[in-house]
C-alpha cells in the first residue's frame, strides 16, 4: 500500500521556484534516500511535506495515507503520523528541550518514563533542562532531533542530513536509532514505518539498508536505483554524469 504519493509537485520559496514537477511514491515499510547537489531543493521537499508555511505549493498534490494533505497545517500532518528531523532546527530561547520532548511524547502516546529512557539512550540526559539547541554541538542537535522523533513515533519519518557533521561514534548511535525508528530489523513485509533520508556522504547507509534512492536535480526526481549503487555513481561520475548514465540505461532498456 502506498503511504506517500507526491504528484507533480511544484514549490516556491519567496519568489523563487525550487521544485518544478516532483513525483514520488513510497510504500508502507519502505525507506527512500534522496541525494542531490547543494541547493537542489531536498530540504525544500521535506519542508513542503511537513507543511512549513514558508514553502508554498504552486502545483500538484501530496497524499499521505490516502488523505490529501496539500493544504493541511503542520500540526494536522503530525497528528496523521508525519515527523521530521530538521537539518538546522531553530534555537529557541526560553524553551527547554524537556518541554519539546513532553509535547513529542504526548503525540506518540508515551509518558515521562519513556522520555527519560530514550534521552539516556540518545545520550541527552544532561541537556533536558537546557534551552533547545542553544549551544548544542552539531552532533547533539542531531541526537536531539532524533530523540524527538523517537518519542513521536511517526509512520513517515523525514530525515534531513542526519549524518552530516557527526563523528563516527555518533553516526553509529544515530544509525542504530534510525534503524529502529524505521523498523529495518524486522522482516520486509512486517515493517510499517516509512522514511525519506537526505544524505550527501551516505554514512548512514552503513547502518540503514534503505530500499532505493534517487537524485533531486533541476527541480525533479531522477535516477531511481539501489542506494549504494547510486552513491557510487555520483562519486565516480558526478551528478550530471550519473544522470546521463541513467538516461542512457533507460533508452537502452526501451
Ligand atoms: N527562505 C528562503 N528564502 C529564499 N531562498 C531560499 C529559502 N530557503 C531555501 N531557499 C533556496 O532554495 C534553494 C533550495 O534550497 P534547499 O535547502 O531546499 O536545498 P538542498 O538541496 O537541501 O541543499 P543542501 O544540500 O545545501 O542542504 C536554495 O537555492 C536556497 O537558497
Amino acid at each position: 500500500m502506498g503511504v506517500l504519493r507526491v504528484v507533480n509537485l511544484g514549490v516556491k520559496v519567496g519568489e523563487k521556484k525550487i521544485l518544478k514537477n516532483v513525483n514520488l511514491f513510497i510504500k508502507e515499510g519502505e525507506t527512500f534516500v534522496l541525494f542531490g547537489p547543494n541547493g537542489s531543493g531536498k530540504s525544500t521537499l521535506l519542508n513542503a511535506l511537513i507543511g512549513n508555511p514558508s514553502y508554498k505549493v504552486t502545483s500538484g498534490r501530496i497524499l499521505f495515507k490516502k488523505v490529501d494533505i496539500t493544504n493541511l497545517p503542520t500540526n494536522e500532518r503530525v497528528k496523521l503520523g508525519i515527523g521530521i528531523a530538521f537539518q538546522n532546527p531553530p534555537k529557541i530561547s526560553g524553551v527547554k528541550l524537556i518541554d519539546v520532548l513532553r509535547y513529542c511524547a504526548r503525540v506518540g502516546g508515551y509518558g515521562e518514563d519513556k522520555i527519560l529512557e530514550l534521552a539516556e539512550k540518545m545520550r541527552m540526559t544532561d541537556h533536558l533542562y537546557r534551552e533547545i539547541n542553544m549551544g548544542f554541538s552539531g552532533g547533539e542537535v542531531k541526537r536531539s532531533e532524533l530523540l524527538q522523533l523517537m518519542l513521536m513515533n511517526p509512520d513517515l519519518v523525514l530525515l534531513d542530513e542526519p549524518d552530516s557533521g557527526v563523528d563516527l561514534e555518533n553516526v553509529a548511535l544515530i544509525g542504530e536509532a534510525i534503524r529502529t525508528l524505521l523498523e529495518r530489523d524486522k522482516e520486509e513485509g512486517e515493517r510499517t514505518k516509512s522514511g525519506i533520508i537526505i544524505t550527501h556522504q551516505g554514512h548512514i547507509l552503513d547502518y540503514v539498508d534503505a530500499d532505493y534512492a534517487a537524485i533531486l536535480y533541476n527541480g525533479r526526481i531522477a535516477c531511481i536505483g539501489e542506494p549504494k549503487d547510486i552513491l557510487n555513481q555520483i562519486r565516480n561520475h558526478g551528478y550530471e554524469g550519473c544522470l546521463a548514465k541513467c538516461l542512457a540505461n533507460m533508452e537502452n532498456s526501451e
